[in-house]
């Protein structure tokens, strides 16, 4: 079940946290909501929800607005803050409770809770004595009891040790292979680029990048190429009459833009100059959402300066 936002926008008193929120959250793969902290995700999921009203734009779960769905919680399950719990209540009632008032057999609850590995002591004990990894767990859990056709996870990493961490990714990629569309949101990219297959990255109630991990890689790399040459001075002369813009990054290690990798050794090929080790130049994931970041830090600062 598809989850579209189109055009969102969201102000509080003279906050804008959403500016025009576009993008669609598709069946069987988990995307990855990505941005700086205070970006906009949470006021997303929340408007999608229907927990908050937005002052333009729309959000639709199967074409639906949420709050005309029949059955809300099969179509679309959700955790938006794990530790919004009850600390007198055992986790196991905190679902049946939930399962109760949403008309859903009891089995489910210990169906989920056996899905996010609470299903031994952990779900009898107090909620108030979990740690906050356990809270996430039981939190997914209730977003599962509807076996839901798509999932929102504000998150869900956060607070997990390793082995949680390596847990959720692989819940995470199995919930999207039984065609299910998965939100899941992070400020960190680290926490989703081995897991998410396309990324929505926003910052300042923008989204600026729609697209997939090998695809913002390429285009965070930018045809930058580096090459190491005994001849930096000739090199740069070569290059720089060739078309390219070139950096001197240490003693006899240059970076290229401008020119690929295949017209930098044409050049200095055809001059004479000595080099080595040409290579593109890869970005890692985190240098290319810094960049993505950055630029629009810096397009939201320009217009009279008041952010
Ligand atoms: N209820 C509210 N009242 C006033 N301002 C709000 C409210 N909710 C969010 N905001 C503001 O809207 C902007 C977006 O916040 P939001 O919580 O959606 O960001 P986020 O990307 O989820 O960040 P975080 O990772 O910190 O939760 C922020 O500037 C925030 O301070």
């Amino acid at each position: 079940m598809e989850i579209e936002v189109d055009g969102l926008r969201k102000r509080y008193g003279q906050v804008s946290a959403l500016d025009g929120v576009s993008f669609t959250v598709r069946p069987g793969l988990v995307t990855g909501f990505v941005g700086p902290n205070g970006s906009g995700k949470s006021t997303t999921m929340r408007i999608i929800l229907g927990l908050d009203a937005a002052d333009g734009g729309r959000a639709l779960v199967g074409g639906r607005p949420y709050r005309s769905l029949r059955d809300p919680l099969r179509a679309v399950g959700s955790m938006l803050d794990a530790s919004a719990l009850h600390p007198g209540r055992r986790g196991r009632d905190h679902l049946r409770w939930i399962a109760n008032a949403a008309g859903l057999p009891s089995r489910r609850v210990d169906e989920v809770l056996e899905r996010v590995g609470l299903a031994g002591g952990a779900a009898k004990r107090r909620a108030g004595g979990y740690s906050l990894g356990m809270r996430q767990r039981l939190g997914i859990a209730a977003a599962l009891l509807g076996d839901p056709r798509a999932l929102m996870l504000d998150e869900p990493v956060n607070g997990l040790d390793p082995e949680g961490i390596v847990w959720i990714r692989g819940l995470l990629r199995s919930l999207a292979a039984e065609g299910r569309a998965v939100l899941v949101s992070s400020h960190l990219m680290g926490e989703l680029e081995d897991t998410a297959d396309r990324l929505v990255v926003i910052g300042r109630g923008r989204v600026i990048a729609d697209t997939s991990v090998p695809e913002l890689l390429s285009a965070a790399s930018g045809g930058r190429v580096a090459l190491r040459t005994s001849a930096p001075a000739e090199a740069m002369a070569v290059l720089s009459h060739a078309g390219g813009t070139v950096a001197s990054v240490g003693a006899d290690a240059l970076t290229v833009t401008g020119l690929d990798a295949e017209a930098t050794v044409a050049a200095l090929g055809a001059s004479q100059v000595p080099f080595a080790e040409v290579s593109a130049h890869r970005a890692t994931l985190e240098e290319a959402y810094m960049e993505l970041t950055r630029d629009a830090a810096e397009f939201q600062g320009v217009p009279g300066g008041a952010a």
